[in-house]
């Protein structure tokens, strides 16, 4: 996304077999040397900028001398419905005709960089000649090389360094890689590894991946927005850093969160990658180690609360709206539970939003169970469940389950809450504490005794399906495994909390302590586990599943707001895709492997509901919306660029 010249040292690994990247030594974008600016300045400059329709010069950040010297694309490639990266429509040029950087800034440009790919004819005309080893090696063979040379490493943090350096040099490399090894590469983009990089950010932040906006840019955020490379944005992933999966407020270093997940979005969901913009909104921390510790990245003050909040939060809203439009889709990302919820019901009557924390694992969970449905039997309003953790994961989840229950009933939302209960750090929810409870857990305070520990409450309530939030690790002990597996032939076990250090339980301990009758996923992965000799399977519970084709069927279909019935319909899309050999296995989730068919079936159960319910814009509405899918997802294939 960005010509960083701080990846001058590291250019590599595809283009020089030799060449290994690692942790260390990297540089902020404000170390550069004068001699490393100078290397990346040629006198054939650039271009791939577009006027915007303020008149604002927006992506010419190496634009210092006169485009003259500008490499023409014409044609090539396949067209997706968005149009071609950066495509210049405004300045009178067709889609088909964009311009790029040429020679060294070339190289330099990761969403034209193919590295050793450029033939013969494309290093002629792009005066790339000399510039790079004399062989032309194929995409294919670039992406057996990069995944050989990703296996190298041992630790998972430098696999995801390599991933972020090879993102930041050919991103469609990049994206082509992580599609065809998508199960093995997952977890290094994401969690559990992504988890890590976000405590370890100060260290090995390299290049802007993403926008910082924080309580210094108070009164210009909208400034700030323009300052951003790309101008045709249709997805924002944002978080103020205070809740980074299981691991608490990491400040201004949960960046790794928006930028993870908006890789996602294009690797699993096909959005491009242009149109997508990682934010960090940041307003301090409360983490003492990040205020003590010397290299940290971000605003070295406790967290603004209140109206101070309220108001960045809001100058922030009102800008993306005015910068792009009434259809910019806005995600929110972990954020802590007291500005999650409330941020969602101020916004979503005025604003594309959806928290992805609530209502994107709401909807992969029931996806989960109405397909566990079939291992174990009967009907959703015939299961009983139980949450230890009763925040924005377990209360959405809780209640998209309530509503589809009562859909599936006729009765009333109110009638279904009865069956699903809730535990939180002070044990069983139950009316007595109504009075100190937080609003979001009032709904779910039902009558019965107080009960502390959760094993006491399994035994009370004696649920069917057992289901981990709370971000503690190891909290479904042997005593709570058995206890579910003595009341159910088949218990449904999800050990959501991520990342793995926080999942309540592991796969094996789910199979062994239940003699190998749980249906068990967690929300990081874990590898097959042998039990009396038999291979179990665990799936993966992720919002991962949902968000980039939920996101994919929005932009799609141009809706402007999101409605409960949306996630059910994503829901039952993501459901629908469990094939039978997937249960024989034990599965309640299909392979990641087919991810970008499921997305695009997503995405059109998503599209079609928004056009049912009067939310979709873009008229008429295609007739084949699966079609209609596939041929707007962003493919990473390489462009001829003769
Ligand atoms: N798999 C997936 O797709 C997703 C997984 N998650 C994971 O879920 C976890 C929770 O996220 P989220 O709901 O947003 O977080 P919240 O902070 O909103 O909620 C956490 C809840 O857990 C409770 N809790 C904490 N410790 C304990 C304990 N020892 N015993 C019982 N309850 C406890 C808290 O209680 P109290 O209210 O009393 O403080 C709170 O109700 C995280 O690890 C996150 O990574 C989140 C979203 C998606
Ligand atoms: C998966 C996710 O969104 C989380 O753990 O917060
Ligand atoms: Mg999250």
């Amino acid at each position: 996304m960005f010509s960083s010249n701080a990846h001058s040292f590291m250019f590599s690994c595809e283009l020089y077999p030799q060449c290994k990247s690692g942790i260390g030594g990297w540089s902020s974008g404000s170390d550069f040397s004068a001699s490393q600016r100078r290397r990346s300045a040629p006198s054939r400059v650039t271009c791939c900028a577009s006027t915007s329709s303020s008149g604002k010069t927006h992506g010419g950040f190496l634009m210092e001398e006169e485009a003259s010297g500008t490499s023409t694309i014409a044609g090539g490639g396949v067209r997706d419905v968005y149009g071609e990266d950066r495509a210049t429509e405004d300045q009178g040029v067709t889609p088909w005709n964009v311009s790029v950087s040429c020679g060294y800034t070339l190289l330099r440009d990761p969403h034209f960089n193919k590295g050793l790919a450029f033939n013969d004819k494309e290093r002629d005309s792009h005066y790339l000649r000399g510039l790079i080893p004399p062989s032309v090696l194929s995409q294919e063979t670039q992406v057996k090389k990069m995944i050989q040379h990703i296996r190298q490493y041992e630790v998972p943090l430098h696999k995801f360094v390599a991933m972020m350096d090879l993102q930041g040099r050919n991103e469609r490399l990049f994206y082509r890689l992580l599609l065809d090894h998508v199960e093995e590469l997952l977890p290094v983009v994401y969690t559990p590894t992504v988890g890590e990089a976000c405590q370890k950010y100060g260290n090995i932040f390299m290049s802007p991946q993403g926008l910082y906006i924080s309580l210094k840019d108070k009164g210009r955020i909208l400034e700030v927005l323009r300052n951003w490379p790309e101008r045709n944005i249709q997805v924002i992933v944002v978080t103020d850093g205070e809740r980074i999966l299981g691991l608490g407020d990491l400040g201004c270093q949960g960046m790794g969160i928006p930028v993870g997940k908006l890789s996602l979005y294009t690797a699993l969901g096909g959005v491009r990658p242009s149109s997508c913009l990682p934010i960090t909104i940041d307003v301090g921390t409360n983490n003492e180690n990040l205020l003590n510790e010397e290299f940290y990245i971000g605003l070295r003050q406790k967290r603004a609360t209140g109206q101070e909040y309220a108001d960045l939060l809001q100058e922030f809203m009102n800008a993306v709206k005015q910068n792009y439009g009434e259809k910019i889709l806005v995600q929110f990302e972990d954020f802590a539970n007291h500005n999650a919820f409330d941020l969602l019901e101020k916004y979503r009557s005025t604003h594309l939003v959806f928290n992805d924390d609530i209502q994107g694992t709401a909807s992969v969970v029931l996806a989960g169970l109405i397909a566990a449905l079939k291992l174990v039997g009967g009907d959703l309003p015939d299961h009983k469940f139980l949450f230890l953790g009763a925040g924005e994961a377990g209360t959405g989840i809780a209640e998209l389950i309530a509503l589809e229950t009562s859909k599936r009933t006729n009765l009333p939302v109110e009638e279904m809450r009865k069956n699903i209960w809730l535990v939180d750090s002070k044990g069983l929810i139950v009316d007595s504490r109504k009075e100190s409870l937080q609003h979001f857990k009032k709904p779910w305070a039902h009558e019965h005794e107080p009960v502390e520990e959760l094993v006491d409450a399994i035994n009370d309530i004696k649920p069917t399906v057992l289901i981990g939030t709370s971000g503690r690790g190891r909290t479904f002990t042997k005593e709570v495994i058995e206890a579910m597996a003595s009341l159910n032939e088949k218990p449904i076990i999800l050990s959501l909390s991520n990342p793995t250090s926080q999942s309540e339980c592991t796969a094996e301990e789910a199979y062994t302590w239940s003699q190998g009758r749980a249906i068990f996923a967690s929300g990081s992965p874990f590898d097959p586990v042998e039990y009396d000799g038999k291979v179990f399977m665990p799936g993966q519970s992720n919002n991962a599943y949902i968000f980039p084709g939920f996101g994919l069927g929005l932009i799609m279909s141009g809706t402007i707001r999101v409605h409960d019935d949306l996630l059910l319909a994503a829901a039952q899309a993501l459901a629908s895709q469990v094939a039978e050999e997937d249960y024989d296995k034990g599965l309640i989730y299909p392979p990641f492997s087919n991810i970008r068919k499921i997305s695009a079936h997503i995405a059109a159960k998503v599209a079609a509901k928004a056009y049912e319910l009067g939310l979709a814009t873009n008229i008429p509405q295609p007739k084949d919306l699966m079609k209609f899918a596939e041929s707007s997802m962003y493919t990473p294939a390489y462009r001829d660029y003769r």
